[in-house]
Protein backbone atom coordinates (compact mmCIF):
# COMPACT_ATOMS: atom_id res chain seq x y z
CA UNK A 1 0.00 0.00 0.00
CA UNK A 2 1.26 4.03 -0.70
CA UNK A 3 0.02 7.06 -0.48
CA UNK A 4 -0.71 9.48 -2.55
CA UNK A 5 2.55 11.71 -1.53
CA UNK A 6 4.52 8.51 -1.81
CA UNK A 7 3.10 7.38 -5.67
CA UNK A 8 4.04 11.07 -6.55
CA UNK A 9 7.83 10.60 -5.25
CA UNK A 10 7.83 7.42 -7.10
CA UNK A 11 6.60 8.91 -10.44
CA UNK A 12 8.56 11.83 -10.60
CA UNK A 13 11.96 9.64 -9.50
CA UNK A 14 10.74 7.15 -12.70
CA UNK A 15 10.28 10.65 -15.00
CA UNK A 16 13.75 11.37 -14.27
CA UNK A 17 15.32 8.35 -14.50
CA UNK A 18 13.59 6.90 -16.98
CA UNK A 19 13.97 3.13 -15.94
CA UNK A 20 13.29 0.47 -19.18
CA UNK A 21 10.09 -1.12 -18.87
CA UNK A 22 8.61 1.58 -16.79
CA UNK A 23 4.53 2.26 -17.86
CA UNK A 24 4.85 5.98 -16.59
CA UNK A 25 7.74 6.65 -18.60
CA UNK A 26 5.76 5.02 -21.76
CA UNK A 27 2.78 7.05 -20.71
CA UNK A 28 5.11 10.31 -20.64
CA UNK A 29 6.68 9.67 -23.87
CA UNK A 30 2.78 9.39 -25.37
CA UNK A 31 1.86 12.77 -24.13
CA UNK A 32 -0.89 14.84 -22.45
CA UNK A 33 -3.08 14.21 -25.19
CA UNK A 34 -3.20 10.34 -24.86
CA UNK A 35 -2.57 10.35 -20.85
CA UNK A 36 -5.97 12.86 -20.90
CA UNK A 37 -8.15 10.15 -22.90
CA UNK A 38 -6.83 7.28 -20.36
CA UNK A 39 -7.73 9.89 -17.52
CA UNK A 40 -11.08 10.48 -19.30
CA UNK A 41 -11.48 6.58 -19.26
CA UNK A 42 -10.67 5.80 -16.04
CA UNK A 43 -12.47 8.52 -15.03
CA UNK A 44 -16.07 6.71 -16.58
CA UNK A 45 -14.39 3.10 -15.20
CA UNK A 46 -14.81 5.16 -11.83
CA UNK A 47 -17.98 6.60 -12.14
CA UNK A 48 -19.43 2.72 -13.60
CA UNK A 49 -17.48 1.45 -10.88
CA UNK A 50 -19.40 3.02 -7.83
CA UNK A 51 -22.55 2.88 -9.47
CA UNK A 52 -22.65 -0.82 -10.67
CA UNK A 53 -19.79 -2.62 -8.94
CA UNK A 54 -19.43 -2.04 -5.45
CA UNK A 55 -16.81 -0.26 -3.04
CA UNK A 56 -13.96 -2.21 -3.94
CA UNK A 57 -13.60 -2.46 -7.66
CA UNK A 58 -14.62 1.52 -7.17
CA UNK A 59 -11.48 2.28 -4.83
CA UNK A 60 -9.26 0.04 -7.84
CA UNK A 61 -10.52 2.57 -10.57
CA UNK A 62 -10.08 5.52 -8.12
CA UNK A 63 -6.74 4.22 -7.91
CA UNK A 64 -5.94 4.39 -11.37
CA UNK A 65 -7.61 7.33 -11.73
CA UNK A 66 -5.21 8.87 -9.55
CA UNK A 67 -2.17 7.42 -10.84
CA UNK A 68 -3.32 8.98 -14.20
CA UNK A 69 -4.50 12.66 -13.02
CA UNK A 70 -0.55 12.25 -11.31
CA UNK A 71 1.07 10.99 -14.95
CA UNK A 72 -0.83 14.16 -16.27
CA UNK A 73 0.67 16.19 -13.89
CA UNK A 74 4.05 14.96 -14.81
CA UNK A 75 3.39 15.88 -18.61
CA UNK A 76 2.48 19.27 -18.08
CA UNK A 77 5.00 20.58 -15.37
CA UNK A 78 3.00 20.85 -13.01
CA UNK A 79 3.63 20.26 -8.94
CA UNK A 80 1.75 19.01 -5.85
CA UNK A 81 1.61 22.59 -4.75
CA UNK A 82 0.18 24.20 -8.50
CA UNK A 83 -2.84 22.08 -7.81
CA UNK A 84 -3.43 22.00 -3.89
CA UNK A 85 -3.44 26.27 -4.81
CA UNK A 86 -6.83 25.79 -5.51
CA UNK A 87 -7.94 23.04 -3.38
N1 LIG B 1 -0.59 2.74 -9.66
C1 LIG B 1 -0.26 2.46 -10.83
C2 LIG B 1 -1.21 2.32 -11.90
N2 LIG B 1 -2.55 2.42 -11.92
C3 LIG B 1 -2.91 2.20 -13.20
N3 LIG B 1 -1.83 1.96 -13.97
C4 LIG B 1 -1.81 1.72 -15.42
O1 LIG B 1 -3.11 1.85 -15.92
C5 LIG B 1 -3.52 0.64 -16.55
C6 LIG B 1 -4.94 0.36 -16.12
O2 LIG B 1 -5.68 0.50 -17.21
P1 LIG B 1 -6.89 -0.49 -17.48
O3 LIG B 1 -7.41 -1.09 -16.25
O4 LIG B 1 -7.83 0.27 -18.32
O5 LIG B 1 -6.20 -1.68 -18.20
P2 LIG B 1 -5.77 -1.79 -19.67
O6 LIG B 1 -6.83 -1.21 -20.53
O7 LIG B 1 -5.35 -3.18 -19.88
O8 LIG B 1 -4.52 -0.83 -19.72
P3 LIG B 1 -3.69 -0.43 -20.98
O9 LIG B 1 -3.97 -1.44 -22.04
O10 LIG B 1 -4.15 0.96 -21.33
O11 LIG B 1 -2.26 -0.44 -20.49
C7 LIG B 1 -2.61 -0.43 -16.06
O12 LIG B 1 -2.39 -1.39 -17.05
C8 LIG B 1 -1.33 0.34 -15.79
O13 LIG B 1 -0.64 0.46 -17.03
C9 LIG B 1 -0.76 2.04 -13.19
N4 LIG B 1 0.57 1.90 -13.48
C10 LIG B 1 1.45 2.03 -12.47
N5 LIG B 1 1.08 2.30 -11.17
C11 LIG B 1 2.11 2.44 -10.12
O14 LIG B 1 3.06 3.39 -10.57
C12 LIG B 1 4.35 3.04 -10.11
C13 LIG B 1 5.33 3.10 -11.26
O15 LIG B 1 4.98 2.17 -12.24
P4 LIG B 1 5.96 1.92 -13.49
O16 LIG B 1 6.25 3.24 -14.09
O17 LIG B 1 5.19 1.03 -14.41
O18 LIG B 1 7.19 1.27 -12.94
C14 LIG B 1 4.25 1.65 -9.47
O19 LIG B 1 4.21 1.83 -8.07
C15 LIG B 1 2.90 1.14 -9.94
O20 LIG B 1 2.28 0.35 -8.97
Amino acid sequence: MKTFDELWAELQEKARTRPAGSGTVAQLDAGVHAIGKKLVEEAAESWMAAEHEGKERAAEEISQLLYHAQCLMLASGLELDDVYAHL
